[in-house]
This record gives C-alpha cells, sequence and structure tokens, in this order.
C-alpha cells in the first residue's frame, strides 16, 4: 500500500488539503434520520469507541459492538465495556454481515488488519466509517468500491465526546467522504445523521476531507495539545521544586492550572486568557510567549513537514513494526518524571491564584497555540480547521491532565496521539533548556504582582492588546465561537 496522500499531483492534494466548510445549523434540519432503523456496529469499544456509541444509542440509533473472538472470552476491558452498558456484543461474523455502518473504532496501529478481517464480511453496499483518516491517507488503504467511506472525527479525546454530550453540547466534528469511495452518493447524508448522533453539531461541524482532517490532526496532537502541555507541565514542575517551591503545590498548581487556565482560553480565545492577569503580568507573558515562540518555531515546522511529506507517519510505522519500542521507552520515561510522581498536595489554591502564580503556563499556552495555528494555515490547512486543532481542543485535552496528570493524557488519546506526543516532547525540552535557566518563581510558583506597584506603559499595553486580538486565531476564533452559544462552563476548583 502506498502513501495516498502522496501519490496524488499537487493540485489534488491542494484541493483536498483546503477542505473546511463550516456547516450551518439547518443543514442538519434531518437530525439522525439517515441512520435511523439502520444497523450500526461498532468495531472496538475503547475510548472513541465507547463513548460515541453511548451518544448514537441515546440519540436514537441501533448500535451493538463487534469485537474480537479473544476480547469476548477473555472479557477484556472492552467487552466489559460494551456489556455493562447493555449493549449486544458479537464476533465479526455474527454482526458484520447485516451492519448497514460500520464504524472502525479501533486504534490506527491496527486499522490494516481490522479493515482486510471486516472487508470480505461486509454486505454489497454497506458503509464504512473512520473517525481519523490514518489508514485511508498515510496507509493507503483501499477500500471494495461498492463500499461507501465516511469519516466523523470529534476534535476531542473520547472522554469528553461523552461529557460534552451529557452536558447538552457537544465537540466540534470535522466529517468527510472519501472521493474514492461514494459509489451511491450517500455519504454525507451518513456522516451528518452520525455527527448529529454524537452531539457534534452543537459544537461545530466542517465539511472536511480525509486529506485535510489527517494533516491538521497530527500536527494539533503533536504539538500544541499534547506535546507541549507536557512538556510545559514537566519542566514547570521541575522549575518550582529547583527554586525551593513545595512539592506539593508545585504539583497542584502544574496538575490543575492548565485546566483553569485554558478554560479561560475556551471561551474568550487567546486574548481572554491574558485578560485574566494584571496589566503588567500580561506584558511580561506577551513578551515571553514572544521569545518562546522565536525558539519553537523551528521545531513546529519540522513537524508539520514531516507530517506533510509522510516522513512522520514512516517513522511511526517503523516503530510499530519494531515492537513499539520508543513509544513504550518514551511511555516508561513518562511515567518516572518527578511531577509525574509527586501527587498533588492538599492545599487550595485559588480560582485567580493559578492564573498569577503560573504566568509561564499562560505563555506556554499563547505560544503554542499561535505556532501552531500559524504553522497549519502556512501549509494549507483553513484557519477554521487549524482553530480547532489548535485552540479549541487544548482546554479538552487539558480536562483530562488535571483529572490523572499525564499518565491520564496518554492514556485517554489515541495511540498516533500519544507517539507524536513524546516525539515532540523529547525535542522541545533541550531546546527550551536556555529558556528555563533564565525562568524565576515570579513566573511560576509565586504571584507575579507580589511586590510591584501595578503600573505599566499605557502605550505598550495598548500595542499588546491589539497584538493578541488581531491575531488571526482571534479573528476566526471570534467567527466559530459565535456558533457555541450552548457551550458549558466546567467548575474547576
Ligand atoms: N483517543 C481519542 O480520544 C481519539 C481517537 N480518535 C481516533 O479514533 C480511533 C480509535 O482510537 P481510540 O479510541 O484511541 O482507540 P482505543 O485504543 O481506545 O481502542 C481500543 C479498542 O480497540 C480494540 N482493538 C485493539 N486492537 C484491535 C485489533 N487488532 N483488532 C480489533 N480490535 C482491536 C480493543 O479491543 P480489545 O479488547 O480486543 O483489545 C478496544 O476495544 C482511532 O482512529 C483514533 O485516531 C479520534 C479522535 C480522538
Ligand atoms: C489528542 C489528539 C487526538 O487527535 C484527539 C483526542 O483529537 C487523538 O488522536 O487522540
Ligand atoms: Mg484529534
Ligand atoms: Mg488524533
Amino acid at each position: 500500500m502506498a502513501n495516498y496522500f502522496n501519490t496524488l499531483p499537487l493540485r489534488e492534494q491542494l484541493e483536498q488539503l483546503s477542505h473546511a466548510e463550516f456547516m450551518e445549523t439547518a443543514e442538519f434540519a434531518d437530525g439522525v434520520n439517515a441512520l435511523k432503523g439502520k444497523k450500526i456496529v461498532i468495531v472496538g469499544a475503547g475510548a472513541q469507541g465507547l463513548n460515541q456509541g453511548l451518544n448514537l444509542r441515546d440519540s436514537g440509533l441501533d448500535i451493538s459492538y463487534a469485537l474480537r473472538k479473544e476480547a469476548i472470552e477473555q472479557k477484556r476491558d472492552s467487552w466489559k465495556n460494551a456489556t455493562d452498558n447493555n449493549f449486544t456484543v458479537g464476533t465479526y461474523d455474527e454482526l458484520i454481515p447485516t451492519a448497514d455502518l460500520v464504524i472502525n473504532l479501533t486504534p490506527d496501529k491496527q486499522h490494516t488488519a481490522v479493515i482486510n478481517a471486516v472487508m470480505p464480511l461486509m454486505k454489497q453496499g454497506a458503509a464504512l466509517s473512520y473517525s481519523h483518516g490514518f489508514n485511508i491517507v498515510e496507509e493507503g488503504m483501499q477500500i471494495r468500491k461498492d463500499i461507501t467511506v465516511l469519516m466523523v472525527a470529534p476534535k476531542c479525546p473520547g472522554s469528553e465526546v461523552r461529557a460534552e454530550y451529557l452536558r447538552g453540547f457537544g465537540v466540534p466534528t470535522l466529517i468527510a467522504v472519501h472521493p474514492e469511495n461514494d459509489p451511491e452518493g450517500k455519504g454525507w447524508a451518513y456522516a451528518k445523521a452520525y455527527c448529529v448522533g454524537t452531539g457534534g453539531h452543537h459544537a461545530g461541524v466542517l465539511k472536511s476531507s480525509f486529506v485535510a482532517e489527517v494533516k491538521s490532526d497530527l500536527m494539533g496532537e503533536q504539538t500544541i495539545l499534547c506535546g507541549l502541555l507536557q512538556t510545559g507541565s514537566i519542566l514547570s514542575f521541575d522549575k518550582m521544586v529547583e527554586k525551593g517551591i513545595d512539592a506539593g503545590y508545585a504539583s497542584k498548581l502544574v496538575q490543575y492550572g492548565v485546566e483553569v487556565i485554558t478554560e479561560a482560553l475556551k471561551h474568550g480565545g487567546v486574548s481572554g486568557m491574558l485578560d485574566r492577569l494584571s496589566n503588567p503580568a500580561k506584558i511580561k507573558a506577551f513578551q515571553i510567549s514572544e521569545e518562546l515562540k522565536d525558539i519553537m518555531r523551528p521545531l513546529f515546522q519540522k513537524h508539520q513537514d514531516d507530517i506533510m511529506s509522510g516522513e512522520f507517519s514512516k517513522t511511526m510505522m517503523e516503530d510499530w513494526a519494531n515492537g513499539d519500542v520508543n513509544l513504550l521507552k518514551w511511555r516508561a520515561e513518562t511515567g518516572e518524571t518527578a511531577f509525574e510522581k509527586t501527587p498533588a498536595g492538599d492545599v487550595k489554591i485559588g480560582e485567580q491564584e493559578y492564573f498569577d502564580n503560573y504566568v509561564l503556563m499562560v505563555a506556554f499556552v499563547r505560544a503554542g497555540v499561535e505556532l501552531a495555528f500559524e504553522t497549519m494555515v502556512e501549509a494549507g490547512i483553513k484557519p477554521e480547521s487549524a482553530y480547532y486543532e489548535s485552540l479549541h481542543e487544548t482546554p479538552l485535552i487539558a480536562n483530562t491532565i488535571a483529572r490523572k496528570k499525564l499518565f491520564e493524557m496518554n492514556r485517554v488519546i489515541s495511540d498516533t496521539a500519544e507517539y507524536g506526543c513524546y516525539l515532540f516532547d523529547q525535542a522541545c525540552k533541550p531546546l527550551l533548556a536556555d529558556f528555563m535557566k533564565k525562568v524565576d518563581t515570579d513566573l511560576v510558583g509565586k504571584n507575579f504582582n507580589e511586590g510591584k506597584d501595578g503600573s505599566v506603559d499605557n502605550v505598550q499595553l495598548v500595542q499588546v492588546n491589539e497584538i493578541l486580538r488581531s491575531h488571526p486565531v482571534e479573528v476566526v476564533g471570534v467567527k466559530l465561537r459565535k456558533a457555541m452559544t450552548a457551550m458549558k462552563t466546567i467548575k474547576t476548583v
């Protein structure tokens, strides 16, 4: 199988990459009807599988789970997930032949084996869905020509797909139909109905392509969403301990700080997040985030370049073939970091204190969101897609860190995201070594405003505000957040 993207002529690559049409609410007026009464079989009951299935069933659709024979016989977690929630569970042979829609929600690494096992069993004219296009785009999987191939990709961890649905909201979602596989022209109707079933239409849906989804999703998860949150958390904790801050306090500030800080990002964008700081702290956060952007830009560009060329997927697939040796080594190293091993102290940290005592994280988040957005857009990804993959999803990933630190984040995200996160983290930490030498407790651990009179240069403040508010991620964010009227606030402290 050849990398599908690399087989396309340049003009076609750019065309597919640029798909990101924001869909108006009226386009979902038909609700879940296109899938009502259809037999929907999900393969895999893990992070996305279980949570999407719960939402789809609550939306009135007929959901059952096809699992590997061994998973059923050994009553593995996936079997427990599905049966504890009263779903019908069966083997591929039992469930796939009668399915109208098969949803493949197994790890990307397993897709080739899963599709090769499932495809011969699928009935003529059935549909096959993915939540990430890696198998189609990077591995070049060829699907039988009578099968409709679609994608409904929630821009968020599976746990949050369920949590947001239960809050009456949803998560921004990219939907797509593979141009090589839409023999009956029903792909978009199925994708829309499926997306309504997960609640995605409440938060914003982009009519995208497999190519655009893959090239943006990989970039977001490797850089700002997971990689930089990991690097920033570890460096922040280590710095506080080095400077004599109580380890329990440091652990709590980092674990929950990223969630509290990015909650402001979710509602008010980058400028809304910086508005939570005093004026002097805002100017400082602006200055150090500019410095961080300069240092990290080449690394962000390298990640995007390697994703576009297929170098990243080639390297990761080599690791798959090599028994995941790098993934497992990096996972073990992350588990051994002092941040991961130090429990959050039993100490009260007020909501505002998370901002005042953690200006460094505000700067990391601003730098990471803007850099990821800028790099994606430079590569031909549309601003709407880049916004979801940078700014909107950061708070949703931060929620997982607040639950159980980096272990929880890396457990909940896909294996592909986990690999990319470590890859970035390995390269980023040394890159920031000199920068971190200059960081003191005014930026992390203690109140930035302590001992200062709060005065600022008016002209400088106006300039900073102007630069923040006019960044393209803010411009598109204002537009996209208007479609998120049902967005719920999360109480964190
Ligand atoms: N994690 C996330 O939040 C997100 C994931 N995605 C995408 O969703 C898809 C699913 O990812 P994710 O939910 O993380 O996956 P998980 O790792 O959580 O999937 C685990 C499930 O897959 C099954 N499985 C594993 N290996 C095989 C195999 N060889 N054959 C059959 N079933 C297998 C497991 O069953 P068993 O008990 O038999 O091992 C289990 O039910 C991926 O394409 C991913 O990129 C998209 C957005 C976010
Ligand atoms: C965090 C990245 C993601 O793409 C996601 C949750 O959207 C994944 O692959 O897990
Ligand atoms: Mg994603
Ligand atoms: Mg992903």
